[in-house]
């Protein structure tokens, strides 16, 4: 079964408004990897489709979703799948990739229905596309490393690039994952903004009792989401998206808009938040 869900562009000063549940229903999204479904949600910031398809041993295939409003889901669009499950297959265009936790594949414009397989738990991302830039496996040995903060700020991390300009090029989608040293709990402080490119987080490999406040909002109008396992969060492109963990987690981002630049983002002095 696939389920699809719109959420629509929500405007700072609306944004302010929103009480806990307002937040949660406009970015909070909950409900995915269920078993044996593909679900997705259909964002209106940048058009970003976050989903997820858990094939329980059987056989999903993403093939058309009526929000796309085309015949096949990628005929104007490209897709990145990240395995946060077992090894398990998945077969794009008669080619079966075998894709082990923690790897990502990109399937790129024009490549027809996408088949998954096994006991994979996988993570989906799509963005509206313009070129067909070639299906491929990305390995945890081709992803690129950035090491960021420090452990007397609670935030040393690894940020590792699958989707990137130097690891395999894409019409929009940006997209790896965070992991974080032993006793470090903090993500993307110092926050940022970005208001060409939008992100979604899913927040994964957190203990079912633990919890992830994800912050969000103009800097100066902060906002807080809790945040449980297998988790996503919908980050406008005006909005801080950061957060800390009251346990150990990983945490997977992409982002599309204007540009691929990773690091073209506004930092915000820890003086401005509010
Ligand atoms: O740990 C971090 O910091 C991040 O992973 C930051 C995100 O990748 C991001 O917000 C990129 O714009
Ligand atoms: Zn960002």
């Amino acid at each position: 079964m696939q389920i699809s869900e719109t959420r629509y562009a929500i405007d700072p000063p609306t944004a302010k408004t929103l009480d806990t549940d307002g937040l949660r229903k406009h970015f909070h999204v909950d409900g995915l990897f269920a078993a044996g479904e593909i679900k997705l949600v259909y964002s209106h910031y940048d058009r970003m489709i976050v989903g997820s398809a858990v094939p329980s041993g059987k056989t999903l295939t993403l093939d058309h979703d009526d929000a796309t409003g085309t015949a096949g889901f990628l005929d104007r669009r490209e897709l990145g799948i990240l395995n946060i499950g077992e090894d398990a297959d998945i077969s794009v265009q008669s080619t079966i990739y075998r894709v082990a936790k923690g790897e990502v594949l990109y399937v790129g414009k024009g490549a027809g229905p996408v088949e998954m397989s096994g006991h994979g738990r996988f993570y989906l991302l799509s963005t509206p596309a313009h070129h067909a830039y070639p299906t491929k496996l990305i390995t945890l040995k081709d992803a690129r490393r950035v090491e960021m903060g420090s452990r007397e700020t609670a935030n040393e991390r690894v940020i590792i690039q699958f989707l990137h300009p130097e690891v395999h090029e894409t019409c929009q989608l940006l997209m790896g994952y965070t992991q974080f040293s032993a006793g470090s709990v903090w993500n993307t402080m110092p926050a940022h903004v970005h208001d060409r490119r939008m992100e979604a987080y899913l927040y994964y490999d957190l203990d079912a009792d633990q919890r992830v406040f994800h912050f969000m909002g103009k800097p100066d109008e902060t906002r807080h989401i809790v945040m449980a396992n297998e988790e996503a969060v919908i980050s406008p492109p005006w909005s801080i998206h950061s957060g800390a963990g009251t346990g150990s987690y990983t945490f997977c981002w992409a982002m599309a808009g204007d540009n691929v630049d990773f690091i073209d983002m506004d930092m915000v002095p820890m003086e401005a938040l509010r």
